[in-house]
Order: structure tokens, then C-alpha cells, then sequence
């Protein structure tokens, strides 16, 4: 049986760091602001969005969430961005991904001011990550890494196998894997033989967004088993891993909810308070 790899017990030892930074600001009455901006309703965006403003507002950072309509112009998104770059309440912002079809991700990731880019989003600050140099990665594949180094366990000369290949996620979370000197494959909806690849895995990790995609015949006896996914089914939130049928062939397994997305919350929360410097 797995080991279950405890995103909330990772989450608390992130959050006693930023309580203390929030109560040092506190003191000098200042409040740090999260500005998290909603185009349209995507699920795992809403779940996000709603888990972001209470775990933000229970550790005293103000958060806001700006929605839009899914049929917003660019230009009424853009706007937003720049007032919200402007508006010196706010040290964070967060543009959910993805936006809907008609808006350019990448001219609004342009848009945003690079010290406020929370998810590294700004193409200035994606080439950092891509290089190596960055001084922060988007907050989901932080997250993972978190997990990874919380249970010590080393990808040093191991194969890491990502299934999704978004900004968010799937890219720069390879960089990271690469930069700690794991073998990385990136594969994504046009992969062929998707379980031919996922079985060759040491660490596989599942962004696909597709609830039950990664089924035991997929992984290999004793891989480490990381699930970004967050899916709506019938009302509960799942993962892209069929979690009770991998669990007996892991050696180690995050769950949905409570695993990687767990988190991930704590690093968004803990990005819209780097402008403050280690204080
Ligand atoms: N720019 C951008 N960056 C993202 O990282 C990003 C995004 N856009 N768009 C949407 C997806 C989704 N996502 C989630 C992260 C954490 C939880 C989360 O807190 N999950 C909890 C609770 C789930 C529940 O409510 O049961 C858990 O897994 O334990 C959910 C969803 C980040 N995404």
C-alpha cells in the first residue's frame, strides 16, 4: 500500500511562515492584497478561486476576487489588469487559467506587472523559470516540489513523467524537475501510447484535467505517484489518477482532494507577500 503524501501537513508548515510575515506587516499596518481575476466559470478555476479567499482571509491577506464574464472583451480584461497593476493595495494577482478561447493568454500574462505575476505568467518571468534563474515558478509546480522535498524523496537521475504541457503547470514544472536533475518527459493529448510512457515512469505526475485517466495498468509497481488534477464529478472534486485502484501499486500517492492543491493555496498566499521581502 502507498504512502499517502499528506499535502495538508506540507501546507502547515508554509502557513506558520506566512502568519508570521502577515503579523510583522500587521504591526507596521500593513495589509498585504490578493487579487485573483476570474474570466468566464471554469470549475477548477471557481474551486481555486473560492479556496483562495478563505485561506487567504484566515491568515489576514486581503483577498479580491475580480470575475468577468466568460464573453469579456480583451480590452475589458487588460483594463482590469493594469488598474489592478496600479492599484497599490494590491501585491499580488493571480489571472486564472485557462481564459476562455477568445482572449490571448499571452497578451494578458504581457499585461501584468512582472512584480505582481504571482504564477510567473509574465514572460519575463517564464524565461526566468525556463532558465533557471527565476527567484519564483507558478505556484501549482511549486507546489509539487514542495511535496516532493517535504517526503524526501530525491528525482536525481530519475524519470519524471508529466502528463499536460500547460504554462501553469505541465512546462514549468519540467524546468523545475530538470533543474533538480530528473529525466523529464512531457506528454499531452497528441502523445501516442500514452501508457507506454506513463509505465517508464520513476515519478509520474497527472495535469491533464481528466478524472480517471491514469488507471493502475498505467503505472509502474513502486512509482511515486503525483496528481495535479482537479476535476468536478457529479458534485465531489477527483483527481486525474483512479486513486483506489493505483494506491496498491504506488509506492507513494497524493490525494484529491488534500494533495498537491492543498499546497498550492498556501504558495499563492505566500507569492502576493514576496514583494515584502523576508522581513
Ligand atoms: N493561473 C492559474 N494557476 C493555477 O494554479 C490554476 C489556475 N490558473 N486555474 C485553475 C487551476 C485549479 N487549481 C487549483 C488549485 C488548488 C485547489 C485546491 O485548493 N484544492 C483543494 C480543495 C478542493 C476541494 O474543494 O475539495 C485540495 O485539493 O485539497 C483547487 C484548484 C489551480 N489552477
Amino acid at each position: 500500500m502507498a504512502l499517502i503524501l499528506d499535502g495538508k501537513a506540507v501546507a502547515a508548515a508554509y502557513k506558520a511562515k506566512i502568519k508570521a510575515k502577515v503579523d510583522a506587516l500587521a504591526a507596521r499596518n500593513i495589509t498585504c492584497g490578493l487579487a485573483i481575476l476570474l474570466v468566464g466559470d471554469d470549475a477548477a478555476s471557481r474551486i481555486y478561486a473560492d479556496r483562495l479567499v478563505k485561506l487567504a482571509t484566515g491568515l489576514g491577506v486581503r483577498a479580491v476576487v475580480r470575475h468577468l464574464p466568460a464573453d469579456a472583451a480583451e480590452e475589458e480584461v487588460l483594463t482590469l489588469v493594469r488598474e489592478l497593476n496600479a492599484d497599490g493595495s494590491i501585491h499580488g494577482i493571480l489571472p486564472m487559467m485557462p481564459l476562455p478561447p477568445h482572449l490571448a493568454a499571452d497578451r494578458v500574462a504581457a499585461a501584468l506587472a512582472p512584480d505582481k505575476d504571482v504564477d510567473a505568467l509574465h514572460p519575463l518571468n517564464a524565461g526566468l523559470v525556463a532558465t533557471g534563474k527565476s527567484r519564483w515558478a507558478p505556484c501549482t509546480p511549486r507546489a509539487v516540489m514542495a511535496i516532493l522535498a517535504h517526503y524526501h524523496i530525491d528525482v536525481s537521475g530519475k524519470h519524471a513523467v508529466i502528463i499536460g504541457r500547460s504554462n501553469v503547470v505541465g512546462k514549468p514544472l519540467a524546468h523545475l524537475l530538470l533543474g533538480q536533475n530528473a529525466t523529464v518527459t512531457v506528454c499531452h493529448s497528441k502523445t501516442g501510447d500514452l501508457a507506454a510512457l506513463t509505465r517508464q515512469a520513476d515519478v509520474l505526475i497527472a495535469a491533464a484535467g481528466r478524472p480517471a485517466l491514469i488507471g493502475p495498468d498505467m503505472v509502474r509497481p513502486g512509482a511515486v505517484v503525483i496528481d495535479v488534477g482537479i476535476n468536478e464529478v457529479n458534485g465531489a472534486v477527483v483527481g486525474d489518477v483512479a486513486y483506489d485502484a493505483v494506491l496498491p501499486v504506488a509506492a507513494a500517492i497524493t490525494p484529491v482532494p488534500g494533495g498537491v492543491g492543498a499546497v498550492t493555496t498556501v504558495m499563492v498566499v505566500e507569492a502576493a507577500l514576496r514583494n515584502f521581502g523576508d522581513l
